[in-house]
């Protein structure tokens, strides 16, 4: 069978079967990896995040793929991570897909995915927040030296 949140879809269009998540809302031609890849569990004491990055002028690197000088305030930084956080909630646009577009980490590229990681890997306000949500839950905004965030828990 399909890994967890994976439906069976029918291209209208063209007239095959196509492959649709519904938490992180990605649609792709072929199948899921088996059950392996996306619903194995963790390494023990792991946990798998996706997340998206605003930074500001303060942050540690006030620098990204996206804008070589970030010069926006923590204020407006936060702003942009709250309507991330609302099209995401309301269904209108996907975690993967706004990470892709505006996180200011080159996780983007991957949208958002950090892999697994244990405690000691991420900053603490990050790893503390991420090993508070379940599977599946989407944090509030989260505060580093990087800037601000959110969590997307995918395993
Ligand atoms: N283990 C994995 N996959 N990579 C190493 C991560 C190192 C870790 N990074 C972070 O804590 C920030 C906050 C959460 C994600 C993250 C990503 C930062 C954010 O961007 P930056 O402030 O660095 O420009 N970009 C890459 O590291 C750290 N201890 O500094």
């Amino acid at each position: 069978g399909l890994p967890p949140n994976w439906e069976v879809r029918v291209s209208r269009s063209r007239g095959i079967n196509y492959y649709y998540n519904r938490v992180t809302r990605e649609s792709r031609w072929e199948p899921p990896e088996s059950q392996q890849e996306s619903s194995a569990p963790p390494p023990s004491g792991q946990v798998r995040a996706s997340h998206i990055l605003v930074k500001h002028r303060d942050s540690r690197r006030p620098s990204s793929w996206k804008e070589e000088n970030i010069t926006r305030s923590k204020e407006e930084a936060l702003d942009l991570i709250q309507e991330y956080r609302r099209l995401i909630e309301t269904k209108a646009e996907s975690f993967e897909d706004l990470a892709k577009i505006h996180s200011d980490c080159s996780s983007a590229k991957r949208g958002g995915d950090l892999g697994f990681f244990g405690r000691g890997a991420m900053q603490k306000p990050f790893e503390d927040a991420t090993f508070d949500l379940e599977v599946n839950q989407m944090s509030e905004p989260v505060w580093t030296d990087s800037g601000v965030h959110i969590i997307l828990r995918t395993a």
